[in-house]
């Protein structure tokens, strides 16, 4: 029996791909579990235990999870790209659409006239303090050309926009999705300047904090719209106000307000949302469930952020797995230790990401302790497992 603990509320499909047979999945259980599934709670603060072998991150961004620690413990950290990229775009669109369109003050001062007499009458009379542009024939900077970017960029033209999108790190995988529509910079500049509407799709990470600052916002075009779906800490606050207080910005769009964006008459503060639909949890969760299975059941590694891929088929051969240093001779002295034992390798798998590797190994016949521990005991070794 494997135990996850949920440390965020995620949707119950995955009880589906977990079956209560082999997985006790919980939120009420203890922090020494096998495994997490979490979505945005922070586990920064986390001590993991030795038997902790994975987190299932249910969605994109895995800035709230101590990757370099798990590292080090080696312990596998998963994410599910993609997965919740459809509910950000929407939202995306829908928002940019109702910032251009002043929607929000207009909800705001529609509820106003509620028991005064005439509403249509006042309506058509003061509908005109709320007058706001069309998107069709403006320009709309994306930066980072991921799974969401790019669906926003291709969206944003279909809807009549020009895109310029930047992103010095996107994969010749990802540039095919991308609409021939798409102009792409070669400097972040070029979309700063050209940019009616500038929208951020990029991780949070010691690299990217604080990427609009002061020297961003201005160069960007008077009374653009300025649109965060991607997290807090990619604008740099005392920034974004000057800017907006001088003009530069004229609204901000964001999904991760702090206390001062709040009552903010030209900031849009959405709590959050651009991954809560029903359709995008289910997504996510089904990714993570899936993963983690494949993980416990087989040793497979996929869309792991912190270790290789590695796809190893299903096998009734005995299986150990074993993530350790990337140093020379590893493999040597973990199969040299293996045939001590009399033991033969039927197969074998090796794949390496940075300074981390995975060795997986079929044997023929049951490993005994003695030859586990001897494994473990071998430097540079990280996490041994028997499947
Ligand atoms: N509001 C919400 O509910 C959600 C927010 N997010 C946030 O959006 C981010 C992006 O998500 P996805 O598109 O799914 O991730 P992704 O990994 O598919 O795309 C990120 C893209 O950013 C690019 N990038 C990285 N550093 C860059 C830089 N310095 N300049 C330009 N491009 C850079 C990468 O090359 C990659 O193409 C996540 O990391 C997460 O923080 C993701 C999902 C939901
Ligand atoms: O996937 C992401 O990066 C998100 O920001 C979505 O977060 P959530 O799962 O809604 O807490």
């Amino acid at each position: 029996m494997h135990t996850i603990k949920k440390l965020n509320k995620i949707s119950p499909v995955i009880y589906d791909y977990l079956p209560k047979e082999n997985y006790n999945v919980s939120s009420h259980l203890e922090d020494d579990s096998d495994a997490f599934i979490v979505r945005s709670a922070s586990c920064h603060e986390m001590d993991f235990a030795e038997n902790t072998v994975a987190i299932a991150r249910a969605g994109a961004g895995t800035n709230n999870i101590p990757i370099d620690k798990c590292t080090e413990k080696g312990i596998v950290v998963f994410n599910t790209p993609g997965a919740n990229a459809n509910g950000v775009k929407e939202l995306v669109i829908g928002a940019m659409i109702s910032a251009s369109r002043n929607l929000p003050e207009a909800y705001d001062w529609a509820k106003t006239l509620k028991g005064q007499e005439g509403v249509p009458a006042l309506v058509e009379k003061g509908k005109g303090q709320f007058v706001g542009g069309e998107v069709k024939g403006k320009t709309l900077g994306v930066i980072g050309l991921g799974a969401i970017g790019i669906m926003v960029a291709n969206a944003a033209s279909a809807i009549g926009m020009n895109v310029i999108g930047y992103d010095p790190f996107l994969s010749v995988d990802r540039a095919w999705s991308i609409s021939m529509y798409t102009h792409k910079a070669e400097k972040l500049d070029e979309l700063l300047e050209k940019s009616d509407f500038i929208t951020l799709h990029i991780p949070q990470n010691e690299k990217t904090k604080g990427f609009l600052s002061t020297p961003e916002f201005s160069k960007m075009k008077d009374g653009v719209i300025v649109l965060n779906f991607a997290r807090g800490g990619l604008v740099k606050t005392t920034s974004l106000f000057d800017a907006m207080e001088s003009g530069k910005v004229k609204k901000y769009v964001t999904d991760f307000p702090d206390d001062d964006m709040l009552c903010h008459p030209n900031i849009l503060a959405i709590p959050h949302l651009g991954a809560s639909t029903p359709e995008s949890e289910e997504n996510c969760a089904v990714m993570a469930a899936k993963q983690l299975r494949d993980f416990f059941e087989t040793g497979t590694i996929v869309n792991s952020v912190n270790m290789p891929e590695c796809i190893v088929p299903p096998s009734d051969a005995v299986r150990v797995t074993i993530i350790h240093r990337n140093l020379p001779n590893m493999v040597g002295q973990i199969t040299n230790t293996v045939a001590k034992y009399g033991l033969n390798i039927a197969d074998m798998a090796n794949k390496s990401r940075g300074d981390i590797a995975y060795t997986v190994l079929n044997l023929d016949h049951d490993i005994t302790d003695e030859a586990l521990s001897e494994i473990r005991a071998i430097d540079g070794i990280v996490k041994v497992r028997v499947i």
